[in-house]
């Protein structure tokens, strides 16, 4: 049986991180991938996304200047659009197996434990000092008849013909994010939700006026609806649920996503896990000592985001190399979903501490700023939260939400007061930078 110092299960943002930091060791590594070279977030995720988000995001900044001083709005070929996205990505998981392999052996295919120290895949069998689970999540699909019909993120991110009606069940980050693309490139979408709240992780206000922007431009949604069956019919699927049944040509299910453990085999060992992920330790260690997990698989309370997933692989390779023998800290998150509006968040929630008179909560319409009034954008609200003088949240719903919520990131997470910034920092003018200062007062 081979022996490795490290064994590294999954290459996505987590593995890959550690996998790079582990190249400037000595030590002997594998690192095992069942899919694409990368993982979720370059080849099927947030990259994917952000790229066709720009051609979405123009044409969309188009359609709300109409009569404010633009006359036509761009129009977007989904085709061709596509072809751009995958001339850049398609070659991407080829050049990281290839980058990996520099330094350490790969294996492609899926691992699984035979036993707590003890990883076979391809028919081989391998040990390590350390072993590192990091395989992300994977798509739910709803268990419905007619599931063979439902799409994933994954398939909707290559799709090279946009369907003329598109039906979207789920409106979290990748429901979402994903209709925001469709339909700017001008697809007939329903989404339908199972509740009346779309993103909880915002507020109830900045989710409101997310999706009333949405229905604004044509977008449905089907709120408490439960969906029951997909039929094919005889121009497409119909979608049925207790509300009502849509007529539709594609499905996509985007009701969440759930742990890859399933082909892990971690029956055959003593690894504690549950709906959530792989429990582990405050090192990131499981209930098998030497084996670890990071990234999207663990089953935690932090949001399961890339940055989150690469500061994991970098506190393990820094308390395995014995650099830190501290229990791993997260610093402060910062969230957002690359909606239009976008939407995006930073510690304290207002909602959460409503009731609660130790904070102080300011909302600050900011369509009055010359750089919102100039993209005619009439929903950007900041919403701050204060306790004990101190901002401890920060956020919005605005067309530049994700990069202006980045600006109170380093107040919140480096405890900066509003003398301080004014004293250390000139941010660039004039863009939200330039007022956190004044704001903090
Ligand atoms: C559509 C979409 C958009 C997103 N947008 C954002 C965003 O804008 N910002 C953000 O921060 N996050 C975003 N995310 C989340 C982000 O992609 C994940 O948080 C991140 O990829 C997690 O990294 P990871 O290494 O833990 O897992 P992954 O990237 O999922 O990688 C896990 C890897 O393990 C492999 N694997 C699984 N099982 C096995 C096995 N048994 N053997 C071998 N290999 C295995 C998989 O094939 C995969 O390559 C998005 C996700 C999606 C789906
Ligand atoms: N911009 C970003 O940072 C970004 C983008 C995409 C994904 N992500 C990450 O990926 C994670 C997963 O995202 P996601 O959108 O897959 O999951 P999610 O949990 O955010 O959203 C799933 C949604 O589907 C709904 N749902 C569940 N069952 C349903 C049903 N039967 N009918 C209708 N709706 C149903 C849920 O209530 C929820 O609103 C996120 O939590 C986030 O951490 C981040």
């Amino acid at each position: 049986m081979k022996k490795y110092d490290e064994i590294l299960i999954g290459s996505g943002p987590a593995a890959y991180e550690m996998s790079n930091l582990l190249a400037q060791t000595d030590h002997k590594i594998l690192v095992i991938e069942g899919f694409e070279y990368g993982g979720t977030c370059p080849n099927y995720g947030c990259e994917p996304k952000i790229f066709l988000e720009g051609a979405a995001r123009t044409v969309l900044q188009s359609q709300q200047l109409l009569g404010h001083g633009v006359s036509q709005p761009a129009k977007l070929d989904w085709s061709a659009l596509m072809q751009t996205k995958l001339d850049r990505f398609d070659p991407w998981p080829a050049e990281t197996r290839e980058i990996i392999k520099k330094t350490h052996d790969v294996e492609d295919g899926y691992a699984h434990f035979v036993d707590d120290h003890t990883v076979s895949v391809n028919g081989h069998q391998y040990q390590a000092e350390h072993i590192i689970i990091a395989t992300g999540q994977t798509p739910n699909i709803l268990d419905i008849p007619g599931k063979e019909h439902l799409h994933t993120s994954y398939d909707l991110l290559s799709l090279k013909n946009l369907p003329k009606r598109i039906t979207v069940i789920g409106a979290g980050f990748v429901g979402l994010e994903l209709v925001t693309l469709v339909a700017a490139a001008g697809a007939e979408v329903t989404v339908i939700m199972h509740s009346d709240r779309a993103l909880r992780e915002f507020t109830k206000a900045e989710d409101q006026a997310l999706v009333t922007a949405m229905q604004q431009r044509g977008i449905k949604f089907l709120f408490n609806a439960d969906t029951q069956k997909v039929e094919q019919a005889a121009d497409g699927l119909n979608v049925v649920t207790d509300q009502g049944t849509v007529s539709t040509d594609y499905v996509l299910d985007a009701t969440g996503r759930h742990p890859n453990i399933e082909q892990l085999g971690l029956e055959n060992t003593s690894i504690a896990h549950d709906r959530h992920g792989i429990t582990v330790d405050g090192h990131l260690m499981t209930t098998v000592a030497g084996v670890y997990a990071i990234g999207d698989v663990v089953s935690r309370r932090q949001p399961k985001l890339t940055p989150v997933a690469e500061f994991e692989g970098q506190y393990l390779f820094n308390y395995l190399m014995g650099k830190n023998d501290q229990e791993i800290v997260y610093p402060t998150i910062g969230q957002a979903a690359f909606t239009f509006p976008e939407v995006a968040r930073v510690g304290v929630s207002a909602d959460a501490v409503a009731d609660d008179s130790q904070y102080q909560v300011k909302t600050i319409p900011l369509k009055y700023g010359s750089l919102y009034a100039g993209q005619n954008d009439q929903v950007s609200t900041l919403t701050l939260v204060f306790k004990d003088q101190r901002l401890v949240g920060a956020s919005e719903i605005g067309d530049y939400a994700a990069d202006d919520i980045n600006n109170f990131l380093p107040v919140i997470g480096l405890e900066i007061d509003g003398a301080e910034y004014k004293q250390k920092l000139i941010a660039i003018y004039p863009t939200l930078g330039d007022k956190v200062a004044g704001l903090l007062k």
